[in-house]
């Protein structure tokens, strides 16, 4: 599995140093614990998103992720991965909003198209996601905890997580709504959505968007004891069941895929689109800490 340096910001730290391999080195025990710790070690895999500085979704961001991702779905070492953040600002800004402004339709074309694209992958991947929510989620931000089997937040009143879309004048797509309300009902989304709202931790469990909300400093071993939790079901079983509930609602992107995308560059090449997306862009760059 290669190890991506990261090149300006960019990149994917796949696993903590270690052995040789990146993995701690092979150890000959029989104790049933210690045998159990070294399997489910190395059947997941860390993924650290580190695209600094909040982890903004851009179109060479997004391919590398796919890249990646491609890879750890197709290595069969592999049975869940934990995704987490490794950048201080955020989990994920989510649309990076340059991809989105001022652009040609050819741009917005190819920019939509590689995030569904990253969301077929993630939404019917055969391995356990588990997003480790270290920082703020907003918006596209979500995509990933969205399409994990399991999302944790830091509890720090700083992670806010939520579809806020609306706040900047658009609306999320579809393909964003509907897991929203598998994951929590149609009422809360119809709030969620229309509000835009981000939950602060606490109010996230509560509404269930998010399954667990821990200190930060306990965010990446809590992913780690889950995991082990997933994986100790047989992947056959599990996989044909996550498939037989995420696949009607996949196959409504898969079928729709071209129209959403004409949808999309017709609605972000309004002129009153673009206006109120560069003067939210304009005011995230004058709310400075
Ligand atoms: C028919 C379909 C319609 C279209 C559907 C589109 C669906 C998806 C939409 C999206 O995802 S839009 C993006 C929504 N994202 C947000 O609202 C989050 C915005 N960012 C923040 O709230 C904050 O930046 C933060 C993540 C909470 C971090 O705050 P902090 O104070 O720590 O840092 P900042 O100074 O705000 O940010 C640092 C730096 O990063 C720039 N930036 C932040 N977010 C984005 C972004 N999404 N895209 C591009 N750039 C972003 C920010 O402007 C700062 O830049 P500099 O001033 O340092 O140059």
């Amino acid at each position: 599995m290669p190890h991506l340096p990261p090149a300006q910001g960019l990149g994917f730290r796949m696993r903590p140093s270690g052995g040789k391999s990146g993995r701690p080195a092979a150890r000959s025990v029989h104790g049933v614990s210690e045998v159990s710790a070294s399997w489910w070690w190395w059947s997941q895999a860390p993924l650290q998103l580190k695209n600094l500085p909040v982890n903004s979704f851009s179109l060479e961001f997004l391919t590398e992720l796919i890249i990646n991702l491609e890879k750890l779905e197709n290595d069969k070492t592999f049975r869940g991965i934990i995704i987490t953040s490794d950048c201080p600002k955020a989990f994920s800004a989510g649309v990076d909003l340059r991809e989105i402004c001022g652009k040609n339709p050819a741009h917005y074309t190819e920019y939509w198209k590689v995030l569904q694209d990253l969301w077929l992958r993630l939404y019917l991947s055969n391995l356990v996601l588990i997003s480790a929510i270290n920082g703020p989620c907003a918006a596209g931000g979500c995509l990933i905890p969205l399409t994990s089997d399991y999302r944790i937040l830091a509890d720090n009143p700083k992670c806010l997580i939520g579809l806020n879309e609306t706040r900047l004048g658009i609306s999320a797509p579809f393909w964003f709504k509907d897991p929203l309300v598998n994951i929590i009902g149609h009422r809360a989304s119809e709030h969620a959505l229309q509000l835009g709202l981000l939950f602060p931790p606490a109010e996230a469990l509560q509404v269930g968007i998010v399954d667990k909300v821990v200190p930060k400093d306990q965010v990446q071993s809590t992913a780690l004891s889950v995991m082990t939790q997933w994986l100790a079901i047989p992947d056959h079983a599990r996989q044909l069941t996550k498939n037989m509930i995420r696949k009607p609602t996949a196959d409504l992107l898969v079928k729709h895929r071209d129209t959403d995308i004409q949808n999309f560059v017709s609605f972000i090449s309004r002129d009153s689109i673009q206006k109120s997306l560069q003067m939210y862009l304009a005011k995230l760059k004058q709310n400075k800490d």
